[in-house]
């Protein structure tokens, strides 16, 4: 038996070698076969899939990948299903095989770094049971950690707890240069803006030197110029597979030219793949788009990197109109009486030791009526409608938090807000934090991560009329009908599970010609579901989807028509079309309709007739005598009646804050973005049509190479 065994090894050998050398170079580093996915047992045995039948390589080397879709949590399910969550059936469909010869786990090697709201903050670090106004208090709590402590680990209270990973200060200094984090280091987290904080957690990941770093929606909130850095960055982490990454993108993104490697999910069920491969090879297979499949039109000039923004633009009797229906013709209102007077305001920290101040805000001096003087001065008037504008820590969220009377330094700076000081003076009493709520319609990350997660989603909505999101609101017969029509427009997004299907089906209508009784009546039962608002008595904030969550959000600051409505990133993180149907309703409430075949060119219509006949318009959008500021890195999200920018300098360069006056809606001015910003923006490289084809066809010989390698590995196994 010994000698049996002995006389075949000269034989097993080689065949051990040819398998190692290939497994070196071509061993996948996951692999879905006919995968379909379920988030655990319990939806498999009640609920359709997340994804089905999906077949999906990720090889170790030279493959830099982007995973585009039309949902953003359809994005974020197929990152976590790569990084070895949910249900893959059958159990062998989900492999890794690339790591398995590691001998390590998808736990240990994938890292997935995603950016919502749930998972905000600092890998949990973030202090939990703290309010908004807290992140700009002087004092540091003893658990509030320093950005160089996240990084390092040190964040466990028992030193000796202290995790293994981060030896490598090499590492450290290479990635806190590239991220710009070094004049961070030693802030503590909590006090990170947004993009910092967005950088920070990048670097985290990056720390952990995973084999797949995994990048959910990693440009969003990030400034132009940031997103160029960082991007330059993965590009050359991504190039030394050091590590391998894959990224996520909103369509309709331009897709960073490093990426090589495209996979698109279906934008109809977003539970399938429709396209995979090269970046030549989707581009190939999209052909030419046919009528006005805005789908593969807003692909194909990603992939080219040409702007999609005149197919985005509506024509509607001969004239052009951005997205949300504002014409060229549409002139900026008069403005009233100053709702915010900033006269010389400066924001710092660490006031009593000059070696560690720090101005964030207005350290610069501007010409004021033709005198020098010091600190930002800024009105902001009834009926005006202004973008704020700057890089990532340039203080715009600070700007807004001095408005909304979060901010402490409000009751010492010059501010007044609705023509009077936070603190009283001689013979003028002073404005109270209530009143300011009642005035103030605001939706910002900050007011995400902080809201009350437990309130039923009629109650959020009540809330505008509350002093606090938990104090009783004061509702009023007039208040009910607006909460019900708001809760009624919106149904389709903020009571998903009955109306996704209902969205499902009415697409299907479409294309069937004749519809069956059953599927009718179903479409009617769902209909009348939608009618019926129980449901927003029963489900709460927290069972809605980050991007519902959002809507939401975005509809408190709208409801009870205050006198200032404050969008800070408020769209960020929702679904392109949802986005696009609250650009609508800010603009327009109740009189346009958004229709959800949005591939389609006439992507909503004119329901004017409806306002006439049957007063059932209950709020006809944002009204002359409010006022509007954004904010927002996209300029998708900017909506078209904005007419004024202000754009602020990066903190510390001296610079005075900049204004200035948009000639129309942005969408339909893109030359503006670079106007607002002062530099060029970086054009990227387009790829040529020859580029394209050729890697096309390159991708098509490795296919047949590969799949000559795997033939041979097969018949030499067998
Ligand atoms: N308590 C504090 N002490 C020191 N610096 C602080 C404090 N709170 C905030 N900062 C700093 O103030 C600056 C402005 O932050 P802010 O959040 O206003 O920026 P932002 O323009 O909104 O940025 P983003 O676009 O990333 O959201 C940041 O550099 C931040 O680190």
């Amino acid at each position: 038996m010994f000698r049996a065994q002995l006389r075949r090894r000269p034989f097993a050998y080689p065949q051990i070698a040819i398998r190692l050398r290939s497994l070196s170079t071509e061993t996948p580093l996951v692999r879905l076969e006919n995968a379909t996915v379920y988030k655990d047992s319990l939806q498999q045995n009640n609920q359709s899939p997340l994804f089905q039948k999906i077949d999906f390589t990720l090889h170790t080397a030279n493959e830099h990948w982007a995973l585009i879709s039309t949902t953003d949590s359809s994005r974020t399910d197929f990152l976590n299903v790569l990084n070895g969550r949910y249900l893959a059936t059958p159990p062998e469909a989900r492999s890794y095989p690339y790591l398995e010869l590691q001998n390590t786990t998808p736990h240990r090697a994938i890292s997935y770094i995603g950016f919502d709201a749930e998972r905000s903050g600092l890998g949990g670090t973030a202090v939990k049971g703290q309010y908004l106004s807290q992140r700009y208090e002087a004092h540091r709590e003893v658990d509030d950690w320093s950005l160089l402590d996240y990084l390092e680990g040190n964040t466990e209270l028992n030193a000796l707890e202290k995790p293994e990973n981060v030896k490598d200060t090499d590492l450290l200094a290479n990635i806190v240069a590239n991220l710009n984090l070094e004049p961070l280091l030693h802030l503590p987290v909590s006090n990170l803006s947004n993009g910092q904080t967005r950088r920070a957690r990048i670097a985290k990941a990056l720390l952990q030197k995973p084999e797949l770093l995994l990048l959910d929606g990693p440009f969003m909130g990030l400034d132009p110029i940031s997103k160029e850095h960082i991007s330059t960055f993965l590009k050359q982490m991504a190039e030394r597979s050091n590590p391998r990454i894959m990224l996520s993108l909103r369509l309709g993104e331009s897709i960073p030219t490093w990426i090589t490697h495209l996979i698109v999910l279906d934008s109809e069920t977003n539970s399938q793949v429709c396209h995979s491969g090269t970046k030549g090879r989707v581009w190939k297979a999209l052909g030419r788009p046919r009528g006005k499949n805005g789908f593969q039109q807003s692909l194909r000039s990603s992939i080219t990197l040409e702007s999609n923004r005149p197919s985005r633009a509506k024509h509607s009797k001969d004239e052009i109109t951005s997205s949300d229906g504002f014409t060229e013709k549409h002139r900026p209102l008069t403005p009233g009486e100053a709702l915010v007077e900033m006269q010389g305001v400066k924001v710092s920290y660490g006031a009593s030791d000059a070696s560690t101040k720090k101005i964030v805000l207005g350290n610069w001096s501007e010409s004021v009526d033709g005198v020098e003087k010091e600190g930002l001065w800024w009105n902001l008037r009834r009926g005006e409608r202004w973008g704020v504008f700057g890089p990532n820590g340039s203080g715009k969220t600070t700007l807004l938090s001095l408005i909304t009377s979060d901010h402490p330094q409000t009751y010492s700076l010059p501010i007044k807000l609705f023509g009077r000081s936070r603190i009283p003076s001689p013979g003028e009493l002073g404005i109270s934090i209530f009143e300011l709520q009642s005035r103030i319609g605001h939706s910002s990350p900050e007011v995400h991560t902080y809201f009350p997660k437990h309130l039923p989603i009629r109650r959020v909505l009540e809330s505008a009329w509350a002093d606090t999101p938990l104090s009783k609101p004061r509702l009023t017969w007039q208040n009910d009908i607006r909460v019900n029509a708001f809760l009624r427009w919106f149904a389709p997004e903020l009571s998903p599970t009955q109306t996704s299907e209902l969205q499902t089906l009415a697409i299907n209508k479409e294309k069937i010609p004749r519809i069956s009784p059953t599927m009718k009546r179903r479409l009617e039962r769902l209909q009348t579901i939608t009618e019926d608002l129980d449901w927003a008595d029963t489900m709460t904030f927290r069972d809605l989807s980050f991007s519902s969550q959002r809507v939401l959000l975005f509809l408190r600051a709208l409801v009870a028509d205050p006198d200032l409505i404050i969008l800070d990133e408020a769209l960020s993180g929702m679904d392109k079309a949802v986005s696009e149907k609250c650009m609508l309703f800010l603009a327009h409430g109740e009189k346009i309709e958004h229709h959800y075949d949005r591939w389609n060119s006439s992507g909503h219509r004119f329901t004017d007739t409806l306002q006439k006949d049957n007063e059932m318009v209950n709020f006809d959008g944002i009204q002359d005598s409010q006022a509007l500021l954004t904010i927002s890195h996209n300029t998708e999200d900017i909506p078209g009646c904005v007419r004024q920018w202000i754009c602020l300098p990066q903190s510390g360069d001296g610079k005075p804050a900049r204004v200035g006056e948009l000639p129309g809606p942005l969408e339909l001015h893109p030359d503006s973005w670079a106007d607002i910003w002062d530099v060029p923006l970086p054009k990227p490289v387009k790829p040529t049509v020859r580029q394209l084809t050729a890697s096309a066809e390159m991708d098509a010989k490795a296919r047949k190479k590969e799949g000559r390698a795997k033939k041979t590995l097969e018949t030499k196994e067998a």
